[in-house]
C-alpha cells in the first residue's frame, strides 16, 4: 500500500520590524524571532545577497565532486544550502547543512522538504566550530563567518582546508572593512543608503548597527586572502562585491 507524502506547508514568512521602534540595546541573536523575518531581513540588508545565491548553484556545479562531501556552514534557512543542492548533479554527494540556532534549524527543515530536488540534505544542529568535516569538495561560508569570533577564525579555515580534496573550494561571503578611513565611509553610507532604498526607517539602522556591532566583526579584504592562504588555499579571488559586501573563491589546487 503506497504511503501519500502530505503536502508540506511553507512557514510563515514575515516583514523584518525587529528594530522599527525603540529597543533596549542588546546583543543581536540567531532566535526564533529573528527566524522568523530572515528572508526579508538579509534580502533588504545584505546588498548583493539575491546574485550571490544562485552563483553559489554555478560554482557548486563546476566544483561539486562525485563521491565528495558538500558543507554548508551557517545555513540558516537554507537558501545556499539549496542553492549547492541544485548546483550538484551526482546523487553520490553527501550534502550537509550546519548551524548553531535551533530555530533556524527548524524552519530550514521545511524549506528542504519543500524543495524540489531529491538530493538527501543532512541538517546538524551544532556549532560549525566542532562539526566533522572530512572529504569536502565544495564548502559554503555565505556570511557567517563574519559571527566567529575572530581569534577563532583561523583554526577554522585551517580546519575546512585540511578536510577540502585537491580542486575543492570554499565559498567565503563577508561583510567587509576598509583600510581608508574615507573608503569605509563611503562605503558604509552606501550600504545605508541600500537599506533606506529598501524601506527601513533611519532609527532601523541605527538599532539594527548597535546590535550588530559587537556580534558581527568585518575585517578587510587582505586580512581575508592572507588567512585564507595561510590556512592551506593555493589560490584566493574575488568574484563579487557590493559596497562591503564581498564573495571570495578559495581554490586548492589539484
Ligand atoms: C547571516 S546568517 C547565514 C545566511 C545563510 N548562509 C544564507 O545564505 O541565507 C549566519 C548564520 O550563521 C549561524 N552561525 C553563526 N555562528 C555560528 C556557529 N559558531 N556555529 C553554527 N552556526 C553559526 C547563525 O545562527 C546564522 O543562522
Ligand atoms: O550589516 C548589516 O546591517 C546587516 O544587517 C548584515 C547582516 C549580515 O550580513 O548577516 C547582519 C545580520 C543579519 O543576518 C542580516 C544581515
Amino acid at each position: 500500500m503506497s504511503k501519500e507524502r502530505p503536502t508540506p506547508t511553507p512557514p510563515e514568512q514575515a516583514t523584518d520590524r525587529l528594530f522599527a521602534t525603540e529597543r533596549k540595546p542588546e546583543d543581536f541573536r540567531f532566535d526564533a524571532s529573528v527566524a522568523r523575518v530572515f528572508p526579508d531581513m538579509i534580502r533588504r540588508s545584505v546588498p548583493g545577497y539575491t546574485t550571490i545565491i544562485p552563483m553559489i548553484e554555478v560554482i557548486t556545479e563546476q566544483y561539486a565532486q562525485s563521491g565528495s562531501n558538500c558543507y554548508d556552514l551557517g545555513c540558516s534557512l537554507g537558501a545556499s544550502t539549496l542553492a549547492m543542492r541544485h548546483g550538484i548533479d551526482d546523487n553520490d554527494c553527501q550534502l550537509f547543512g550546519v548551524d548553531n540556532s535551533a530555530a533556524m534549524i527548524e524552519r530550514c527543515e521545511h524549506y528542504i522538504a519543500l524543495d524540489d530536488s531529491s538530493l538527501p540534505v543532512t541538517l546538524r544542529c551544532e556549532d560549525i566550530l566542532d562539526t566533522e568535516l572530512s572529504n569536502a569538495s565544495v564548502t559554503t561560508l555565505n556570511f557567517t563567518l563574519q559571527f566567529v569570533p575572530p581569534e577563532q577564525r583561523a583554526e577554522l579555515l585551517a580546519r575546512i582546508a585540511s578536510a577540502t580534496r585537491p580542486g575543492g573550494v570554499l565559498i567565503l561571503s563577508e561583510k567587509i572593512r576598509f583600510e581608508s578611513e574615507q573608503e569605509q565611509e563611503i562605503q558604509t553610507r552606501l550600504h545605508h543608503e541600500f537599506k533606506r532604498a529598501n524601506g527601513y526607517s533611519d532609527l532601523e539602522i541605527s538599532q539594527k548597527r548597535s546590535a550588530i556591532e559587537q556580534v558581527l566583526i568585518p575585517e578587510t579584504l587582505a586580512a581575508h586572502r592572507e588567512r585564507l592562504l595561510s590556512a592551506g588555499f593555493d589560490q584566493v579571488m574575488l568574484w563579487y562585491q557590493c559596497f562591503n559586501f564581498v564573495s571570495m573563491l578559495a581554490i586548492k589546487a589539484d
